[in-house]
């Protein structure tokens, strides 16, 4: 499927899989679980709104009918075992499932309230607005201020000219100042303000992962996606990475997938747990998910009986 194309037009037949109640191996009704959770009523506005979503690569059914409220300025994680559509449904926030040509999405996915599934679409606007930080730490082999600044400038918002002129600023003390204060927001800045013309590949990679995200900051995102952004990471460079997220969180609404559910505790305000098969299976406040979950399969997957 091209990234022109409406997928949601492409999807209309696709069956959704739930005209039969999913059993779990406990006995217990999927849908039964789900009652309890979809009461589920956090505090502040929903920055995204995701409804019915099914997810197919050719015939694998990937994700089952999966409804979420994310709320805003906060940090939402993701958890469940290897295969469970995770990632697919991160990717699903910002449709970079486009550019898989097998997958077929059907479902709503409103950002602020506007379906960003439905026609004309800016991709461009939309994927800057809700940003990506992937596994691997992923710099541009360029100096860590070109890291930053190549995306406002592409974009053309540091072209500021008249206000840059009136306020008596080249567009370089601009760009300078927009550095700065993205590697301050990752919590870089005071580890290479005495080196920005370096090539980023130098850096280490936990480094490298928080210049990705000051890079992400730089085209002034309302919603960061991480998919695994410490597990290439040593402990010392992870417990950075969980700092920063939780800082970011005050101005940002997060959404993290991890394997570590220590990590999920210890950084979300809520967790969505996704099982085998697509599922969705809770989503609540962390603690309550994770010290009094209403699913069994749910406390049987966090107590580590499987997963
Ligand atoms: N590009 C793709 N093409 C075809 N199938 C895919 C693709 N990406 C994912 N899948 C399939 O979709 C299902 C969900 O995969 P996904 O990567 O979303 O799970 P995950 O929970 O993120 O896994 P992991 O924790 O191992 O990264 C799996 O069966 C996987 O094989």
């Amino acid at each position: 499927m091209s990234e022109n194309q409406n997928p949601q037009t492409q999807t209309d037949t696709a069956t959704t899989g739930t005209d039969q109640p999913l059993t779990t191996t406990t006995g217990e009704s999927v849908e039964q679980t789900r009652d309890e959770w979809r009461e589920y009523e956090f505090e502040g506005e929903s920055k995204m709104t995701v409804e019915n979503l099914d997810v197919y690569y050719g015939d694998d059914h990937a994700l089952k009918d999966v409804s979420m409220e994310i709320p805003e300025q906060s940090v939402t994680a993701l958890i469940g075992p290897s295969g469970c559509g995770k990632s697919t449904y991160l990717r699903c926030l910002n449709r970079m499932n486009d550019r898989i040509s097998s997958a077929r999405i059907d479902g709503t996915v409103r950002f602020d309230g506007q379906d960003i599934y439905q026609d004309g679409v800016n991709l461009v606007e939309l994927r800057k607005r809700v940003g990506m930080v992937f596994q691997s730490p992923n710099p541009f082999p360029k100096s860590i201020r070109q890291n930053i600044a190549y995306g406002p400038e592409k974009h053309g918002d540091l072209d500021t000219g008249l206000l840059a002129r009136l306020l008596n600023r080249s567009d370089e003390e601009e760009r300078d100042r927009l550095v700065e204060r993205c590697l301050r927001d990752a919590a870089l800045w005071d580890e290479v303000n005495d080196r920005l013309d370096d090539n980023a590949l130098g850096l280490s990679g936990g480094q490298q992962q928080r210049l990705c995200i000051a890079r992400c900051l730089s085209v002034d995102p309302e919603i960061i996606l991480m998919d695994e952004p410490a597990s290439a990471l040593d402990p010392i460079a992870t417990a950075k990475i969980e700092d920063l997220i939780e800082d970011l969180s005050e101005e940002y609404t997060v959404v993290i997938v991890t394997h570590n559910m220590q990590q999920a505790a210890r950084i979300s305000d809520q967790t969505a747990v996704f099982l085998t098969g697509g599922e969705l299976v809770e989503y609540g406040e962390t603690d309550q998910v994770f010290e009094d979950p209403n699913s069994e399969r749910v406390e049987d997957y966090i107590s580590g009986k499987f997963g």
